[in-house]
């Protein structure tokens, strides 16, 4: 039967990673202070072998993973427009004030000329605005300014003005401040939504959040690539195949999709958008990393998303074992960079 014959081809293809082991950058590191509150590991920027977990970083797994010619098919190759982010526009349509359980954040959407979808930035800190929704628009009049949320400060009942502010210090965007802290984060609907256990993706969202509120200031960009970028219904197919048995990486490619189908250009031009061109990324994932840095941003630090029940090598209190064989999933075939707990290095990786 086809299905099994494939599940073969996949589990005995080789992953050939040797040609990739030279092409290393040259390490460079900048340091700059720990921030409180938050657990960090080393800074260092342009680095690939720095943030490389020895040799299956995601990058690589990106350019490298065989896909056996079984279930080789276009899709496996990203589209052109993937290849250079100039051509990729972005402009914030509106802004609005969320109060949340960590804090008063903005909500920013965005619109763009690569896709249909509404990609988000949750800025926290008046010192960060968008350049191109704070830009005036033709015809526009102080409603319209206020109602799309180009204003400053907070807005009070029977506001007139956008750009009164109500007691905000008007210079606080020349306040010292070290560089923000930055969330680049993929949808994942079951994760957030539905508080799946089959994955932190809920957990780290809640976490960015929570830290970005402790340092003063930063960003969560939220990016419409549900399923690491193969949308809900592939996803959905593949925990069906999960459940059979196949890891996170193979299911994808069981379905014809690389491992990783993610791309962040939008994410880098609404950073510039925000003028945030330095800054320090809160992920585990190397090639996310590669890629903003590839845009022109600078990663000055990695600040690591530990899963709570990873920390301190805690046993108890896991909330299932599932998300525990997908992160080691992650760890041991994406590359991401953390350490996997004693207790879970004997489980099968299903
Ligand atoms: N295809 C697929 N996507 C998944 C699965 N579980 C979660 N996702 C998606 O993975 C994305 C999150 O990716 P992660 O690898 O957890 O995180 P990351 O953003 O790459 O890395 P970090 O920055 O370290 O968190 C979201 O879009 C989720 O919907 C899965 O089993 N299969």
């Amino acid at each position: 039967m086809g299905f099994h014959n494939t599940e073969e081809a996949i589990f005995t293809q080789p992953l050939d990673v040797s040609t990739y082991n030279t092409s290393l950058k040259t390490e460079t590191s900048t340091t700059i202070t720990k921030p409180s509150n938050v657990t960090s590991t080393k800074c260092s920027t342009s680095s690939k072998k720095n943030f490389t977990n020895g040799l299956t970083n995601n990058h690589i797994l990106r350019h490298s993973f065989r896909t056996p010619d079984a279930i080789k098919t276009p899709s496996n190759t990203p589209p052109t427009f993937f290849k250079n982010n100039n051509s990729v526009k972005v402009e914030c349509q509106v802004r609005a004030r969320i109060p949340t359980s960590t804090g008063e954040f903005f909500l920013h959407l965005y619109r763009n000329n690569r896709d249909n979808k509404e990609h988000l930035a949750v800025v926290y800190g008046d010192n960060i605005r968008s350049n191109s929704l704070d830009a005036s628009r033709p015809e526009e009049n102080e409603m319209d300014r206020i109602i799309r949320g180009a204003y400053k400060g907070r807005l009070k009942p029977g506001q007139i003005k956008s750009d009164i502010s109500d007691g905000d210090d008007p210079n606080i965007s020349s306040i010292q401040l070290p560089p923000p802290l930055v969330r680049i984060h993929s949808e994942c609907f079951t994760g957030e939504t539905v508080h799946s256990a089959r994955c932190d993706c809920g957990e780290q969202l809640d976490e960015a959040m929570r830290l970005i509120q402790l340092e003063g200031h930063g960003v969560v960009i939220y990016l419409r690539q549900e399923g690491r970028g193969i949308g809900l219904a592939d996803k959905l197919r593949a925990y069906n195949l999960q459940d059979l048995g196949y890891d996170t990486v193979t299911a994808n490619l069981f379905l014809k999709h690389p491992p990783d189908l993610r791309n962040y250009d939008v994410a880098t031009k609404i950073l510039d958008d925000l003028n945030l061109s330095t800054i320090r990324l809160l992920t585990n994932n190397p090639d996310k990393i590669e890629q903003i840095e590839e845009a022109g941003i600078k990663v000055i630090e990695r600040v690591p998303m530990i899963p709570i029940t990873w920390q301190n090598n805690l046993d108890s209190n896991r909330i299932g074992k599932e998300v525990d064989q997908y992160l080691k999933v992650k760890v041991e075939r994406m590359g991401h960079l953390l350490s996997i707990p004693e207790t879970l290095l004997h489980i099968d990786n299903i």
